[in-house]
C-alpha cells in the first residue's frame, strides 16, 4: 500500500508542556485512520503540525511526498480538512460558502449535489448563523471535500451530529474510502471508530500508546469493544502493539 503519510518522532512543547513527545505513524492510501486520546492528549496538535499549520520543535512529516511547511499550497490543494469548530463569516449565506469554497479549485466537486447528500439543500439560501451547530459541522466536512482531496483530515466529526446524521456521515466516508481517498481522523466515538477505522494510534499524554488494527487490540486484550480497549491504554503505560 503506498503511503501517504509518514510521520516520525513529532515533537512539540508549549512552554514546560511536551504535548507531543515523539510520535511516529504513517497512513497508507485508502486508509482510514483514527488518532484517539484522552483530552489534551495531543491529538489536535499532531494533526496541525501534520498540515504544516503549527511549527514542531521537531521531527518529519511527509504527507504526500511533501513537507506541509514548504508546500502548504500544493498540500492544500490535495488535501481537505474539516477542523474542531470550523469558523465561519456569519453572515454568509450556506450557497455563498459552498461557493466561496469551491471558486478556489479548478475542478470543484457539485457542492449543491454533497449538500443533498447531508439533507442540507434545504438551507442553502440561510445564513450561516441560522444553522443549527450539527448543521455547521456537517457544512463543515461539506466544504472540506469540495475539491475531492485525496487526503480529508476530519477532527471530532461527528461531534453534537445525531445519530442519522451520523449514520450518513459515515457511509460517506466509507464511499471515499472505496474511491481511493484517505481519510484521518479523530473522534471520541469508539463505536464510530470501530466501524469506520482500518487502524487506529491511542495517543496519551503526548505519546503513542497502542497502534494497531481495531480488531488486532480487541483480540490482544481479549476485549468485546473498543472503549474496554481504550480505558485499559488510558491506564496503562505504554506498549506497542
Ligand atoms: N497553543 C497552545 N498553548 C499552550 N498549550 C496548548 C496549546 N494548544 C494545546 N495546548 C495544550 O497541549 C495539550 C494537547 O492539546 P491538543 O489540543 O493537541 O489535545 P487533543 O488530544 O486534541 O485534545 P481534545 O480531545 O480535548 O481536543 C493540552 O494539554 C493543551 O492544553
Amino acid at each position: 500500500m503506498e503511503t501517504i503519510l509518514d510521520v516520525t518522532d513529532l515533537r512539540k512543547r508549549y512552554g514546560s508542556l511536551a504535548a507531543v513527545g515523539g510520535v511516529s505513524f504513517t497512513v497508507g492510501r485508502g486508509e482510514i485512520f483514527g488518532l484517539l486520546g484522552h483530552n489534551g492528549a495531543g491529538k489536535t496538535t499532531v494533526l496541525e503540525c501534520v498540515l504544516g499549520v503549527r511549527t514542531p520543535d521537531s521531527g518529519t512529516i511527509r504527507l504526500l511526498g511533501m513537507d506541509p511547511r514548504e508546500q502548504r499550497k500544493k498540500v492544500f490543494s490535495r488535501v481537505g480538512v474539516q477542523f474542531q469548530e470550523t469558523r465561519f463569516q456569519d453572515k454568509l449565506r450556506v450557497g455563498e460558502a459552498c461557493e466561496l469554497a469551491a471558486s478556489l479549485y479548478r475542478r470543484p466537486k457539485d457542492w449543491r449535489e454533497l449538500l443533498r447528500h447531508f439533507s442540507l439543500s434545504d438551507k442553502e439560501g440561510l445564513p450561516v448563523s441560522a444553522l443549527s451547530g450539527g448543521e455547521r459541522q456537517t457544512l463543515a466536512v461539506v466544504i472540506a471535500q469540495v475539491h475531492e482531496p485525496e487526503v480529508l483530515f476530519l477532527d471530532e466529526l461527528t461531534t453534537g451530529l445525531d445519530p442519522a446524521a451520523r449514520r450518513s456521515v459515515w457511509a460517506y466516508i466509507k464511499e471515499l474510502k472505496a474511491q481511493g481517498v484517505s481519510v484521518i481522523l479523530t473522534s471520541h466515538y469508539m463505536d464510530e471508530v470501530e466501524y469506520l477505522c482500518d487502524r487506529i494510534a491511542l495517543m496519551r499524554s503526548g505519546t503513542l500508546a497502542a497502534l494497531g488494527r481495531p480488531e488486532e487490540l480487541l483480540e490482544i486484550h481479549e476485549k468485546k469493544c473498543l472503549e474496554d480497549v481504550f480505558l485499559l491504554y488510558m491506564e496503562k503505560e505504554m506498549e506497542a502493539v
